[in-house]
């Protein structure tokens, strides 16, 4: 089968711009499902994406498209995720197409993170569409855009199509440069078979499946298959396309996108990124640009019931079936018992993982404050990467740390650069460039210690800018820092679940304002408490709890008993997500306070 007919595109957008609008509705105009059929938002399919209207992993769908010229033609759509911390598996899904569309919101203009996109597709030498979307909106401005589109990024924007995928306007004329603009993917059909997995998923029943763009060769019903990097063969079961439900099909030729099912008992034996090629035929070289995926972020996660740490490690090993980059160990705090030491990919990832956690498995956890990943070489020259802070050797063994930083690259309106330079000095920043993208808005770049973004960087910069700033990142490496680690002690005893680790400099402030914080969350017991902040034997702040139960009620100027009772029921039902630390009871905000608190 020649590959002529063959068009393969992914959607780039900045987050809210339509992606998944602009799909459904070329699925929709196609008639690929029956407008009953489709569920709001075909792609996204899990429920937290609908809910959050975020995309976390990519799915794809096949549209079949008669086109003007009286030709028909196949159209892969790829689904690329919509948030910096899946910014590898968009890489992949970049480079499983030969083009994409750019949608750019029109009352919006390009953002961070439409740039971080088209410079990844550019990279890949795909063929960019632009599409200026949501022209129904009265604040509207396509010419604007379409101007930026030039200046900021480059491209010509002549004739960008314009269209309001709210009312269908323009759908038409996406498909019709999709077949005439996107190049067909070249015929290799002959050479030995290397196919890129862009997404994996994981099947009760049929095991991992790769979703694969064939680059060379094409695979067959039978065909043992081997993957690259990790040097492990398969039988195929079952190929597939998705319609963007799973069809069984016979083989997927050179130029397709399909899926494969292999009894692959594990997604950590389908990488993203990996390269499938046959056993019997196979290639020499894999495809460039595999990595395997890296955690930026780690936190603890404990049962508040102590019955639960079982059921919290069968669901952490179901979630990792279907989600290759969560990473989790066992570990044991003193404060809060035995649970898992988990690695995300951003805190975004980190929410949804939690999230998931307690709605699909039904537990109620305790969360740690998250942190990054350091390296702490020691004196007697070992280098150690401690993810937790309560793990750091004590000071008189360590020689210097190393900690993760990232480039941001921010946009934000002129007005905002101040404010931006401010906050990220504040942020132990260091000033890279600036650049004016147009007359109303500027680029601005920083180097940034990466536990400064996750603490609350980001919430800073849209507070700040009401909203205007859009951010994105990528880690660079690993710089010296005098970090310190700080306990909590309650009650005169250190609470390991409390400790962070913060640079030297700022370990006063932090200590008192994060004291402050906790006498706010720690609720009154019926005992004074007292809170200390402590680097080494150092007392840098210290708060006191009252003690309770008279105050409490006292409230009720000794009156009705119903609210009386209410009160104490309401105080009990607090309780659930709490954990005696010794004789202090703890709630989960605390643990969490540390992003809460004010510099
Ligand atoms: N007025 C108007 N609203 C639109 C249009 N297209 C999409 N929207 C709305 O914009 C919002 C975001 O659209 P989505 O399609 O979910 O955006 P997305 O880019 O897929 O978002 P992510 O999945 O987070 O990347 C939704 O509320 C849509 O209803 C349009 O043409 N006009």
């Amino acid at each position: 089968m020649s590959t002529k007919k063959i068009r393969n595109f992914c959607i780039i957008a900045h987050i809210d711009h339509g992606k998944s609008t602009i799909a459904d509705r070329l699925i929709e105009y196609t008639g690929t499902l029956q407008k009953r059929e489709m569920e709001a938002q075909v792609l996204d399919s899990m429920d937290l994406e609908r809910e959050r209207g975020i995309t976390i992993k990519a799915q794809s769908v096949r549209i079949l498209y008669k086109a003007q010229d009286g030709e028909e033609y196949i159209l892969n759509l790829i689904d690329t995720p919509g948030h910096v911390d899946f910014s590898y598996e968009v890489s992949r899904s970049l480079a499983a197409c030969e083009g994409a569309l750019l949608v750019v919101d029109a009352a919006q203009g390009v953002e961070a993170q439409t740039l971080a996109n088209v410079y990844l597709a550019l990279e890949h030498d795909l063929e960019i569409i632009p599409v200026i979307n949501k022209i129904d909106l009265p604040s509207a401005d396509p010419n604007r855009v379409k101007q930026e589109i030039e200046d900021i990024i480059g491209l010509d924007a002549s004739d960008a199509v314009l269209c309001s995928a709210k009312s269908g306007i323009g759908i038409p004329d996406i498909l019709e440069a999709i077949v005439n603009k996107v190049p067909a993917p070249a015929d290799k059909s002959d050479q030995p078979t290397r196919a890129l997995i862009f997404d994996s998923r994981f099947d009760a029943y049929k095991g991992a499946i790769a979703y694969v763009r064939v680059q060379e060769g094409s695979i067959k019903m039978k065909d043992t298959i081997r993957m690259m990097h990790d040097k492990k063969d398969f039988d195929v079961t079952e190929l597939g396309i998705f319609t963007p439900n799973l069809v069984p099909v016979q083989e997927l030729p050179c130029g397709s996108v399909g899926c494969i099912a292999a009894s692959i008992k594990n997604v950590a034996d389908c990488h993203v990124g990996d390269t499938v090629t046959l056993a019997n035929n196979p290639a020499t070289e894999p495809l460039p640009g595999y990595r395997k995926a890296v955690s930026m972020v780690y936190c603890g996660l404990y049962p508040t019931e102590s019955k639960d740490y079982e059921n919290l490690r069968d669901a952490l090993e179901k979630l990792q079936l279907n989600d290759a980059a969560l990473e989790y160990e066992a570990e044991t705090s003193l404060a809060l018992g035995f649970g898992f030491r988990c690695g995300f990919l951003g805190l975004l990832h980190m929410d949804v993982i939690q999230e998931r956690l307690e709605r699909e498995y039904n537990l109620t956890l305790i969360t740690t404050a998250p942190s990054v990943n350091y390296k702490v070489y020691k004196t007697n020259g070992e280098m150690l990467e401690v993810d937790n802070p309560a793990k750091l050797p004590p000071p008189t063994e360590i020689d210097y740390i190393e900690e993760p930083y990232v480039k941001a690259t921010t946009i934000v309106p002129k007005d905002f650069v101040g404010t931006i330079m401010e906050l990220s000095q504040d942020k132990r920043g260091e000033y890279q460039s600036m650049e004016y993208l147009d007359e109303t808005r500027v680029s601005v770049v920083y180097h940034l210690p990466l536990s400064e973004i996750i603490y609350d960087y980001f919430d800073k910069l849209k507070s700040a800018t009401k909203g205007y700033a859009s951010l994105d990142y990528e880690l660079i490496g690993y710089k010296q820092s005098p970090m310190v680690k700080m306990d909590i002690l309650l009650n005169g005893d250190p609470v390991d679940a409390l400790s962070i680790i913060v640079h030297k400099d700022r370990a006063a402030t932090r200590g008192r304002a994060l004291a402050e914080k906790l006498k706010e969350l720690i609720p009154r017991q019926m005992f004074e408490i007292p809170i200390q902040a402590a680097v080494g034997t150092k007392i840098v702040a210290r708060e006191t709890v009252k003690a309770w139960r008279k105050d409490v009620l006292a409230k009720c100027y000794g009156g009705d008993i119903s609210r009386k009772r209410k009160l104490l029921e309401k105080q009990k039902a607090g309780k659930k997500r709490m954990k005696s630390v010794g004789s202090v009871e703890i709630p989960q905000e605390a643990f969490m306070a540390i992003l809460k608190v004010e510099d």
